[in-house]
């Protein structure tokens, strides 16, 4: 047999044994399906670069982690490039800036303070940047194959919490908002920009929820008010077993659309950063999301773009992601 067939052999192996274990660690509750038996990978393509102890932890749990993989001296960049857009110095084009709610509705205050997010930035190059770091996108191939398309683009700059709790972002499923399957070949890439922790508020993991189905997604009745579009998984359990990914400055995690995930509220004085992309395969199709748990999330995204760029009633859900999205690797075959 060949080495990369022998290979495959052990990690299957493995995985077979291992997923009973990650199916009973499922309430009933959160209302995951498990049908899955290992044939072959189903979320990863064995290329060489994950180790077999990478391939199993993303089959099984649906990230991995991998430390300090952007350098310092790139972050910094993209720091800089932040404050920049935030002083105005620079305008891009497509971009959103987002205010965090509490912030917005109440005191007046100016540049990167304010600022809870930056989306839609593949207009920047300096920012764009980090969407075709090889380091990035050698990882970004194992999930997503070789034609590769940045979709989504985010800047994260989480606020200390004004005492509302508007800091955190509810648990999701970020397919949620992605009218283009299949979901197996999407992928983000979330790189923290300095240190970050529970007490700032790091990323909140579901381990092996990649493995459920899309759920219904709504706005949180949360007393101090949810940032626009911050939508969650509608009966989210606070009580299932999760992990906080505490990360240093160029860690970077790389996680599957269908991963319950969400951030706590930023407890710290300080300005938590991130930035990110998700990844889709240029083979991606999209679909039509009416009559389906994502048609609440497409209206939304339809009004702001009808206010925003006066798009009318014929700019689709799906329209307005193929606007957004930029080949970085590969062919744009369906995308
Ligand atoms: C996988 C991935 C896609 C997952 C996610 O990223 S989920 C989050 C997605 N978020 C987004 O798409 C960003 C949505 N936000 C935006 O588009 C903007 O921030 C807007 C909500 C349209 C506000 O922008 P803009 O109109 O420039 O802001 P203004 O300061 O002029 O405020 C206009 C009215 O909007 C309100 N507002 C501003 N920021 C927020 C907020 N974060 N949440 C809820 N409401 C907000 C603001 O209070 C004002 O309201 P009124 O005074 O008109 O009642
Ligand atoms: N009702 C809810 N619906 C969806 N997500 C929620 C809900 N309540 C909390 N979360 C999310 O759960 C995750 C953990 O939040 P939480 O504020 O408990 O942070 P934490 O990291 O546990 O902090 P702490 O150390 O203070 O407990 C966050 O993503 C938060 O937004
Ligand atoms: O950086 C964070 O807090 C998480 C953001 C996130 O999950 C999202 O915008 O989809
Ligand atoms: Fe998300
Ligand atoms: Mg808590």
């Amino acid at each position: 047999m060949s080495r990369a067939a022998d290979r495959l052999k052990v990690v299957l192996n493995h995985l077979d044994r291992s997923h009973d274990a990650v199916r009973a660690s499922f309430t009933s509750a959160q209302n995951v399906s498990y049908h899955h038996h290992p044939q072959s990978l189903q979320y990863t393509f064995d290329t060489d670069v994950l180790t077999q102890e990478q391939i199993i932890a993303y089959e099984e749990n649906g990230f991995i982690l991998i430390r300090n993989l952007v350098s310092e001296e790139d972050i910094d960049r993209f720091k800089n490039e932040f404050e920049r857009i935030c002083k105005r110095e620079v305008k891009v084009p497509g971009l959103t800036v987002m205010k965090d709610v509490s912030i917005a509705k109440s005191e007046f205050v100016e540049g990167e303070k304010a600022v809870t997010k930056l989306q839609d930035y593949q207009e920047d190059p300096e920012l764009f940047r980090y969407c075709v770091l090889p380091q990035i996108l050698k990882y970004v191939e194992c999930f997503t194959g070789p034609n590769i398309m940045a979709m989504h683009t985010m800047l994260i700059n989480k606020p200390p919490d004004t005492g509302k709790k508007t800091s955190r972002h509810p648990m999701h499923q970020d397919l949620h908002y992605f009218p283009f399957r299949p979901a197996d070949r999407i992928v983000c890439s979330w790189t923290a920009m300095e240190k970050v922790h529970r007490e700032n508020g790091c990323l909140v993991v579901l381990p092996g929820s990649h493995r459920g189905s899309l759920q219904e997604h709504d706005y949180p009745e949360w007393e101090g008010g949810v940032n626009k579009m911050y939508h969650g998984v509608r009966n989210y359990d606070p009580n299932h077993p999760r992990v906080h990914l505490e990360m240093e400055k160029g860690d970077t995690v790389f996680f599957h659309p269908l991963l319950i995930h969400g951030s706590g509220m930023n407890q710290t004085n300080g300005f938590r950063k991130a930035i990110s992309c998700h990844y889709a395969s240029g083979d991606c199709y999209y679909i039509d999301v009416n009559g389906t748990t994502q048609e609440n999330i497409s209206n939304e995204v339809k009004d702001l773009a009808s206010r925003k760029f006066g798009a009318d009633d014929s700019v689709t859900f799906a329209d307005t992601w193929a606007i957004r999205g930029r080949l970085v690797q590969g062919d744009r075959i369906s995308m």
